[in-house]
């Protein structure tokens, strides 16, 4: 028998990433070859927006997807919302060349407060959000806020595109498959204090560290690396990255809803005061999915530089949770 429909909000559904990612979640990519999807997706109520908005669904349209059940275009996030089963909250300002993520904070902040209120007062109550729109880590911190009567785990922010972009350069300097490393994390927020962390991955059961054993690469070249990709890529393409930020939507959404079969991935989620991290932080840390939920790796061991990276990606968000106080 065929599975039911579920319902998938995306919110800045026109924009570089709502075009890399629709076609993926309509196909399957997301939720499974087997599992049907309606479509409810937002742009702002801009006449410029919502018509580039029918164009990509006509693209949709034209696609004839056998697993897209139904589709339709919002201007308010009280209507895409409604009864939603996952929520991907892309729509927001993007940085340019030489700017900050945190700096999107004072234009993309108040979205998340309405998206957040949108979600509490009609969205199924047991929706998945991952935040995608920057600053992603407090603005999934605010539309939790703003969603008091959805469990807090339900809230998360991308660093799924941190923790692939460590893969692959891992992968680079060892020689050896991305499929083969394991037990990688990603650590924080998803700005350039964000500490990618090799020390427990593996190859093949060997130890990724032991086989690197260079702390001046892991230092000079790949935290820099990982952590100033973002901005990289803008000065490359002069816009920021789309097709590998709905590429990681995908693999942190699929994960979730699918399990990682054992795998460590990396998640923005809510602490609940694991490894000293203060309750409710949305914090990048180290997770197993299984059944619809994720599991912290808890236990490992910290080191005086890891603990001195953690505290300075902590400090970070805790002041743009203190920037924004006043609002949530
Ligand atoms: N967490 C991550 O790893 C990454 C996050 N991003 C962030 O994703 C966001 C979107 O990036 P792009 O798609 O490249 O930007 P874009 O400018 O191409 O598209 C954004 C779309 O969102 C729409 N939008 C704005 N406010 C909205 C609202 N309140 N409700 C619904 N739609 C709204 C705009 O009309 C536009 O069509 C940016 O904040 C960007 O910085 C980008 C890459 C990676
Ligand atoms: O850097 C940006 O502004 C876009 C982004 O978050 C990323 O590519 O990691």
């Amino acid at each position: 028998m065929s599975k039911k429909p579920v319902r998938v909000a995306v919110t800045g559904a026109a924009g570089q990433i709502g075009y890399a990612l629709l076609f993926r979640i309509a196909s399957g990519e997301m939720l499974g070859k087997d599992q049907p999807v309606i479509l409810q997706l937002l742009e702002i109520p801009d006449e410029k927006a919502q018509k580039a908005l029918k164009g990509v669904m006509m693209e949709l349209e034209d696609c004839a997807f056998p697993l897209l059940a139904g589709m339709e275009a919002h201007s308010d996030p009280m209507t895409a919302f409604k009864d939603t089963d996952y929520a991907l909250l892309v729509g927001s300002r993007p940085r340019g060349p030489g700017m900050e993520r945190a700096e999107l904070l004072a234009v993309n902040g108040a979205i998340f407060i309405a998206q957040g209120k949108a979600l509490n007062a009609v969205a199924s109550r047991n929706v998945k959000v991952l935040v995608v729109g920057n600053p992603a880590n407090t603005n999934a911190w605010i539309a939790m806020k703003s969603a008091p009567d959805l469990p807090r785990k339900n809230f998360t922010a991308m660093l799924r595109l941190d923790h692939n972009r460590a893969l692959s350069q891992i992968a680079a300097k060892t020689g050896k498959p991305v499929s083969s490393i394991e037990k990688l994390c990603v650590w924080g927020n998803h700005s350039p204090t964000m500490y990618a962390d090799y020390r427990f991955a593996t190859i093949e059961g060997q130890s990724v560290k032991e086989m690197i054993n260079d702390e001046t690469w892991n230092r000079e070249v790949f935290l820099p690396t990982v952590g100033k990709r973002g901005a990289a890529i803008i000065e490359a393409r002069g816009l920021s990255s789309a097709a590998s930020a709905a590429n990681a939507a995908i693999d942190h959404m699929r994960d979730w809803a699918l399990g990682s079969n054992g795998r460590w991935v990396t998640m923005g989620i809510p602490s609940d005061g694991w490894y000293d991290i203060p309750k409710d932080t949305m914090f990048g840390f180290p997770v197993v999915c299984e059944g619809g939920e994720y599991k912290v790796v808890e236990g490992l061991p910290m080191d005086d530089f890891s603990r001195e990276r953690i505290a300075i990606t902590l400090k970070e968000l805790l002041d743009e949770q203190a920037a924004v106080k006043h609002l949530v």
